[in-house]
């Protein structure tokens, strides 16, 4: 369903030139949870953005259902895709359910979405999907900032699934949760896959959790794909090269690197902008 042919990626900065991403080629198929593993620098964060639209390719093609990505339709294959960051992204002040129904705004008109006026049918998915992430009836009018961050986590989402999405790209969404949160939050995520058809690519840095959660593990290594495979076929010598000697654990993950305010709002749903 997603195809990308020869992608590379390179940050021109004052700084200099950065590649972040270099020759990746890769095919999902619908329904799987495929992990992207890699250590920090890697280059996951950047193909999830080139995928999303967030970021132009420096070269190579993206293409959604055999359809190429060009500037003319991103905006509607941005439609198709939920997103989920590690920090949530959640307007605190907002109930959990107005967060959830929130993912609507850049389906509805101008007028309907500034005015709030979701359909009944959205309330009713919205109170749906928040019981499937297990969340209380009694926490749908409570403010989303009151949560505790697994929580949080779950009304994202939530929130990424209710416009029925194709696709829904995962950035690191455990990286801020203790290991058995993020347990309930990957089996969440996979299971929503397998019961949706949405295909679900998720980076994490943890290989464990990679190992007990994935369908299929795309590993990277300094912007390149090193390994593509079942987690059985993951072996300890790839393991060792992708990570140059100790690959991360759950157990030993530190919370990956804080994302600006820009970005932030940059990735909030019906706030998306085009790349720059
Ligand atoms: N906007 C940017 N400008 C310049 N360099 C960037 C930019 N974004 C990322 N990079 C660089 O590109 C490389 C890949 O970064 P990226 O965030 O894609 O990796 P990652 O695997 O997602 O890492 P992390 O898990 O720490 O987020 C890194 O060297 C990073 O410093």
């Amino acid at each position: 369903m997603l195809e990308l042919r020869a992608i590379d990626k390179v940050y021109e900065s004052r700084q200099g030139r950065v590649t972040a991403v270099e020759g990746v080629s890769l095919k999902l198929e619908k329904g799987e949870f495929c992990v992207l593993l890699g250590p920090s620098g890697a280059g996951k964060s950047t193909v999830l953005r080139v995928i999303n639209g967030m970021t132009q390719a420096t070269n190579g093609e993206v293409s959604f259902d055999g359809e190429l990505v060009t500037r003319r339709n991103r905006r509607s294959i941005q439609n198709r895709i939920g997103t989920i960051h590690q920090q949530f992204f959640l307007v605190p002040r907002l109930s959990v359910l107005d967060n959830v129904l929130s993912g609507m705004l850049p389906k509805l008109g101008f007028l309907r979405s500034m005015l709030k006026l979701f359909a009944s049918a959205d309330r009713k998915r919205a109170c749906e999907l928040l019981g499937k992430v297990e969340l209380k009836e009694s926490q749908l009018y409570q403010k989303a900032g009151k949560l505790s961050g697994g929580q949080q986590q779950r009304v994202a989402i939530a929130r990424a699934f209710i416009r029925n999405p194709d696709l829904v790209l995962a950035d690191e969404p455990v990286a801020s949760l203790d290991p058995s949160t993020s347990r309930g939050i990957l089996r969440l995520l996979r299971g929503a896959a397998h019961e949706t058809g949405a295909t679900v690519l998720c980076s994490l840095h943890q290989v464990d959790l990679a190992h007990e959660f994935a369908d299929r593990i795309v590993a990277m290594r300094q912007g390149k794909l090193v390994f593509d495979g079942k987690p059985s076929e993951l072996d300890e010598a790839m393991l060792a090269h992708i990570y140059d000697g100790t690959p991360t654990s759950s157990q030993s993950a530190s919370t990956s690197k804080p994302r600006s305010h820009e970005e932030a709002v940059v990735s909030m749903p019906g706030l998306e902008v085009a790349p720059a």
